[in-house]
């Protein structure tokens, strides 16, 4: 049966990547994605805005949208504080047990929690079902048509404090025309965009930073 392109990549992070080196993990991806073939990772150009953000509002309780093979999830996880975690929604099984290897060998399973399902299941459960109180930090990088309806899902759960932190991938390429008009129309939302370019291309794409108010 022939593999996926997913599979490839995990193939090529565990014989070329140092096992426990969440680094090696996150370059060597890239390495296979800009040389031998392009998948949605978020890259690092984009990455290294996303890890400015993290650090930013170190995070205790982060949650990203969108799983994909786990590259940014690495990404997030090394930057955690000792007993901060991330939750990650993923609803393609395929893709999800893809990023449960990436995310062990890279060696930031403790940080981690791959959670199956469609966001908008999962996160009305973040409450009782994983014990959350509010979420610091949320990076958006699934269906891109899933934005809106996921941020206000998010608000309606309560799961945002003063000062939580919205961080949306693709805002120009796919695009997510929709989310950008409501959350900077939106007066609950102090909003950044952050210039960058599509993850292994010369393409430009833009991240947007969304800081809620309270
Ligand atoms: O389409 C893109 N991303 C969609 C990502 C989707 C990921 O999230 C879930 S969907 C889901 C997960 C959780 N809940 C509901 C649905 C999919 O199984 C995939 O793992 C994309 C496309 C391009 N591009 O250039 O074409 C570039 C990018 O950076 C992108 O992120
Ligand atoms: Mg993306």
């Amino acid at each position: 049966m022939n593999q996926s392109k997913e599979q490839r990549i995990l193939d090529f992070v565990l014989q070329n990547a140092v096992r426990g080196d969440p680094c090696s993990v996150v370059d060597t991806i890239d390495k296979y994605c800009s040389q031998k073939e392009w998948a949605m990772n978020v890259g690092n150009e984009k990455g290294i805005i996303l890890d400015k953000t993290v650090e930013e509002v170190n995070p205790s309780v982060a949650l990203e949208l969108g799983t994909y093979c786990g590259y940014s999830a690495v990404r997030i996880a090394q930057l955690l504080k000792p007993g901060a975690r991330l939750l990650t929604v993923e609803f393609n099984p395929k893709f999800a047990a893809i990023a449960k290897q990436m995310i062990e060998f890279a060696g930031v399973h403790d940080k981690v929690k791959i959670l199956e399902g469609p966001s908008e299941e999962i996160i009305p459960q973040l409450k009782k079902k994983y014990e959350v109180d509010t979420l610091d930090f949320v990076f958006l990088d699934h269906w891109k048509d899933r934005y809106t309806p996921d941020t206000i899902l998010i608000q309606e759960c309560n799961l945002l404090r003063k000062g939580s932190v919205l961080l949306a991938d693709n805002v120009i390429v796919p695009g997510a025309p929709e989310f950008l008009n409501y959350i900077r129309n939106n007066p609950r939302f102090q909003c950044t965009n952050y210039p960058s370019h599509l993850e292994y291309m010369k393409v430009k794409d833009a991240m947007e930073k969304a800081v809620f108010l309270g």
